[in-house]
C-alpha cells in the first residue's frame, strides 16, 4: 500500500492537474471558475480517499462537516483549492501562480503526520519530508533583495503586518493562498508568513506539516501550538517562519493577540 505521505503528494498533485485542466478548458473565469475548481477538486479528493483509505475520516473545506471525525483515529484535512480567488483570476497565458491544493493527515495520537501542498501552476508539490528545498523564485511578484521578507494575505493582511516587518528589519510582500505563502517561506522566497483575523484548519494543516518538516517554526501568534481536528474548525491565526525570527515576530504578534 502507498504510504500516507506519498498518497498525500499523489492526490494533491493529481487534483492540481485537474484544476489546471479546468482552468484551461472550461471557458470559465472569476467566481464561476473558482466554484467549478472547488467542487471538482473536492469530488476527486473525496473519491480517491474513499478508495485508498476507506476507514479514515475527512474534513474538507468543500464538504459538510461530518462530526464523526471527532471520534476518528485518522482524519484527512483537505483544501481542494486554497487561494480560490487567485485560481479564478485567469486569462489564457496569464494565470496567477499563488494558489494551492492541500492534503494533510492528522492522527489522534500524533497530530499532523503527513502533508502535501501542490502549487499546480508551478508544477511542483512539496511533502513533509526532510529533503532540502533549494532557493527558488516563481511565487513572489518581485525578485528577492537582501532584506528579510514577510508574506501576508493580499486581501486581509493582519493589523500588525507593518510592525512585524519592522521587527525583522524587513519588508512586506502580499500574496494569495495560505499554502503558497507557506511554500514561499519553504522555497526561500520569504522568511516569514504571518496571518491573523480568520482562517480554518484546512487553510494551514498541510502547509504546516510541510513547513515543520523543512525546519521552519510554526505556531499561533501567541506562541501556542496549532491544534487540529477540533469541533470548531476556525483557527484564525498563525506564524510560519525561519527559527531565527521567532522571537522578534512573537514579541509583536503576542501583543496583537492580546497577550
Ligand atoms: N479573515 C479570514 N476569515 C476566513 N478565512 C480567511 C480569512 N483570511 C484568509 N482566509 C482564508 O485563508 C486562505 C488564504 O487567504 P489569503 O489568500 O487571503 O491569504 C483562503 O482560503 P480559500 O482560498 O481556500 O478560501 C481564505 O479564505
Ligand atoms: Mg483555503
Amino acid at each position: 500500500m502507498t504510504d500516507d505521505r506519498a498518497l498525500a503528494g499523489e492526490l494533491a498533485t493529481a487534483a492540481g492537474e485537474l484544476l489546471l485542466d479546468i482552468r484551461k478548458t472550461s471557458g470559465l473565469t472569476g467566481k464561476e471558475l473558482g466554484n467549478a475548481g472547488d467542487s471538482q477538486s473536492n469530488e476527486f479528493l473525496l473519491r480517491r480517499l474513499a478508495e485508498e483509505r476507506p476507514d479514515d475520516a475527512v474534513l474538507s473545506e468543500e464538504s459538510a462537516d461530518d462530526k464523526s471525525r471527532l471520534q476518528a483515529e485518522r482524519v484527512w484535512i483537505v483544501d481542494p483549492v486554497d487561494g480560490t480567488r487567485e485560481y479564478g483570476t485567469y486569462e489564457p497565458g496569464a494565470g496567477r501562480t499563488d494558489w494551492a491544493v492541500h492534503v494533510a493527515l492528522w492522527s489522534a495520537s500524533d497530530g499532523l503526520i503527513a502533508g502535501a501542498v501542490a502549487l499546480p501552476a508551478l508544477g511542483v508539490t512539496y511533502v513533509d519530508d526532510d529533503t532540502v528545498v533549494e532557493p527558488t523564485e516563481g511565487l513572489a511578484s518581485r525578485p528577492r533583495t537582501g532584506v528579510p521578507r514577510v508574506v501576508v494575505s493580499s486581501s486581509r493582511p493582519p493589523a500588525f503586518a507593518d510592525e512585524v516587518a519592522a521587527a525583522v528589519g524587513g519588508e512586506l510582500l502580499p500574496m494569495g493562498s495560505a499554502g503558497a505563502k507557506a511554500m514561499a517561506v519553504v522555497r526561500g522566497e520569504a522568511d516569514a508568513y504571518v496571518h491573523a483575523g480568520g482562517q480554518y484548519e484546512w487553510d494551514s494543516a498541510a502547509p504546516v506539516a510541510v513547513a515543520r518538516a523543512k525546519g521552519l517554526w510554526c505556531g499561533r501568534i501567541d506562541g501556542s501550538p496549532l491544534v487540529y481536528n477540533n469541533e470548531d474548525t476556525y483557527l484564525p491565526d498563525l506564524v510560519i517562519c525561519r527559527p531565527e525570527y521567532v522571537e522578534s515576530i512573537l514579541t509583536v504578534t503576542t501583543e496583537g493577540a492580546g497577550g
